[in-house]
């Protein structure tokens, strides 16, 4: 099989054999140019002669349209995944017309009946979900990092920080430092106060800034890399049952 999650700033992809273990696996950035970007990935794809394509994207119509069209020349089915609030392993009270695919996905790979749960989504936006024994009871969505850092950049005069390492959640004392500083406390204090509002949910983080936020939040947090594959391959697997 092959599995795609087309986020907004990188496409994620794995190969995995008839028994579910990854024999091929990479991330990325498309530069909103994903077809392209796939276009050279087709080459390596057909060697592993995957015999079906499980999509998850965020990209909206036009982007997924171009996506069709450059997997269409592979000859190998794939499909998109679209949410469903009634899933078998998960009820969601979200507006299902809106709520993300990677998110759900997320979610759907985390889900365990006997728990309570907060996924967290760490990408180009940081998602916050609660999980009462897989009932979805909503959520927040907030800039990452990164897009805090543009906005501050892009809407003020003396701002003018573009790079730099978020480290740190102390007070800082020079523009650079109170800027990643800031930006970071925001996200990880988010974090805390709701598992303090939640005490008995397990906090579980996924995505490419889950280390660098984990790090600071009061809590054990269960870092996992393979929510979304797995969210991937439970909601193919439920539809293809009866
Ligand atoms: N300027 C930037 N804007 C957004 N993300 C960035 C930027 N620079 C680096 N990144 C990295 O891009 C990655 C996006 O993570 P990922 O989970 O793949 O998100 P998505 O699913 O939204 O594409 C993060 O690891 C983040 O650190
Ligand atoms: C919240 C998101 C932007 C996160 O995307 P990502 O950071 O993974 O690229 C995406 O799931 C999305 O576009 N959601 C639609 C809005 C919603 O979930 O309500
Ligand atoms: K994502």
């Amino acid at each position: 099989m092959l599995w795609l999650d087309l986020g907004n700033t990188r496409l994620k992809y794995w190969l995995t054999d008839d028994i579910g273990q990854i024999v091929a696996h990479d991330a990325k950035q498309h530069l909103q140019a994903p077809a392209e970007l796939l276009m050279g990935l087709t080459d390596r794809f057909e060697r592993y002669a995957p015999d079906f394509i499980g999509i998850s994207s965020v990209l909206g119509d036009a982007l997924n349209a171009k996506v069709s069209e450059t997997l269409s020349r592979l000859n190998i089915p794939f499909e998109f995944v679209h949410v469903d609030a009634a899933h078998a392993l998960m009820k969601s009270a979200y507006n299902d017309q809106q709520l993300g695919c990677d998110r759900w996905l997320q979610m759907l790979g985390a889900v365990d009946k006997k728990k309570r749960q907060c996924v967290i989504g760490c990408g180009t936006a940081v998602t916050i979900d609660l999980i009462d024994h897989a009932e979805h009871l909503g959520g927040y969505i907030f800039p990452s990092i990164y897009l805090q850092r543009e906005s501050l950049f892009s809407g003020t005069k003396q701002i003018t920080i573009s790079n730099g390492t978020f480290d740190s959640v102390s007070q800082g004392m020079t523009t650079q430092d109170a800027v990643h500083r800031g930006i970071l406390l925001s996200i990880v204090g988010a974090v805390n106060e709701i598992s303090r509002r939640h005490p008995n949910f397990e906090v579980i983080m996924t995505g490419g800034d889950a280390a660098t936020i984990s790090q600071h939040v009061n809590r054990p947090v269960r870092l996992r890399d393979d929510l979304l594959l797995n969210g991937l391959a439970r909601y193919f697997d439920y539809r293809n049952k009866p």
